[in-house]
């Protein structure tokens, strides 16, 4: 066994991202296929204790402290710099090393391990913080919710499992608006949830696209870009482009915009006539995710009205595959129903979306390996 072990690590080690995302996968198929039927009940019931614990383990700044220390850590040091009781919180930390995200040294003794490392990334915690406390509540409530509509689709994004935990009938965003602390953690998250992974920018010919521009065309429009940390990134990996890069959001998201000279943070509100004429791109990145058929098409149209003849829409979103969905996508595809009442898609539902909305999809570059996050590259049909 020993011997598999550094074979199976030693492949890992030099291995691109997809190669080790496969090695993963084939061991976690191994895993399961040995589980017998107390393993699968230990592992499926109790699975929501592992984000929970983790966010009391970002309280407590855990990971921080565990990380930043040289040695190993003594529960009773940390109960005195966190203020937490010894007892309490060496259950904690004997949890969390159950789990693999802290390192047991010894008896009462921890160390930080790769995974308590990544748990003091801010991106990281906002993630887990976003899924605790705001999608917490209505994955809490999805089976009642899915037994009173019968099992039926939903597309109205203000009666969602979300609407239900939190008791507003307001859609998600406006909602998340109204709460500044869950709102921060979700666009920390937006900004986190790809980093490390491979970029848009390195597969997608962005360089070429901007070829043969006029002085005044603005190069770059990213459509709900959030804080801007995609068209910084474009800014940043074409320093030389003269061309304006704008970002845009609704005021509450902008006003939190990350600061940068090359870029220009605008208040937009998607449902309005896109006020940026002609722009070589409009970007939309995780957008039409949000949104039914229905919606996605109104904002596509408000930006195909503002479209040059050399203007093209990138949408950036995943393009699922018809079978084998990876478990990273289906997760993220049924916090969509949750929260938005809208889904991720493949290929022929975004060739159906397209078509409704009077555009033809030009080429699609897939990126990641198990997300397929892509980027679909659209133009108007025009009338011959
Ligand atoms: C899933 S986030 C994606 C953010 C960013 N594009 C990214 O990929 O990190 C959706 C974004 O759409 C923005 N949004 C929601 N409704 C909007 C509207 N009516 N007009 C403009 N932006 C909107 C939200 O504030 C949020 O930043």
């Amino acid at each position: 066994m020993d011997a598999i072990i550094e074979q199976i690590k030693s492949l890992a080690k030099d291995a691109d991202d997809i190669t080790r995302k496969t090695i993963i996968d084939q061991l976690r198929e191994v895993f399961i296929s040995l589980e017998t039927a107390q393993d699968a009940m230990q592992r499926i019931s109790y699975s929501h204790l592992q984000s929970i614990l983790v966010r009391v383990g970002c309280d407590l700044k855990l990971f921080d402290l565990l990380t930043e220390s040289k040695e190993p850590v003594t529960v009773d040091q940390l109960a005195k710099k966190t203020g937490a009781a010894p007892i309490l919180l060496g259950r904690i930390l004997r949890y969390l090393a159950s789990v693999g995200t802290v390192k047991e040294t010894g008896k009462d003794t921890f160390a930080a391990n790769n995974i308590t490392i990544y748990l003091t990334n801010p991106g990281i915690q906002s993630a887990v913080y976003h899924n605790v406390d705001t999608l917490g509540p209505a994955m809490a409530v999805l089976p009642d919710f899915l037994a009173e509509i019968k099992y039926q689709d939903f597309t109205d994004s203000s009666n969602t499992p979300m609407n239900k935990a939190w008791k507003t009938d307001l859609p998600p965003f406006l909602w998340l608006q109204t709460k500044p602390e869950n709102h921060a953690h979700f666009n920390r998250f937006m900004e986190a949830q790809h980093q490390g992974m491979r970029q848009w920018l390195d597969v997608y010919p962005i360089e070429e696209r901007f070829q043969n521009m006029g002085p005044e065309q603005v190069a770059f429009v990213d459509v709900g870009g959030g804080i801007g940390h995609q068209a910084i990134a474009l800014r940043q990996r074409l320093p030389h482009l003269k061309n304006r890069i704008i970002v845009q959001d609704v005021e509450a998201v902008i006003a939190h915009a990350i600061p940068h000279e090359g870029v220009e943070a605008t208040a937009y509100d998607f449902y309005q006539p896109q006020a940026v004429q002609g722009a070589r791109v409009y970007y939309f990145r995780n957008i039409m995710h949000d949104y039914s058929d229905d919606k996605a098409i109104l904002i596509l149209k408000n930006t195909i009205a503002a479209l040059g003849h050399d203007s093209v829409i990138l949408i950036d979103d995943m393009v699922l595959p018809d079978s084998g969905v990876h478990r990273h996508a289906t997760q993220v595809d049924l916090t969509m129903m949750a929260v938005m009442a809208s889904r991720e898609r493949t290929a022929q539902a975004w060739y159906e979306l397209m078509e409704k909305a009077g555009l033809k999809i030009q080429c699609i570059y897939t990126y990641t390996q198990s997300l397929r996050d892509s980027i679909l590259e659209c133009v108007p049909v025009r009338a011959m």
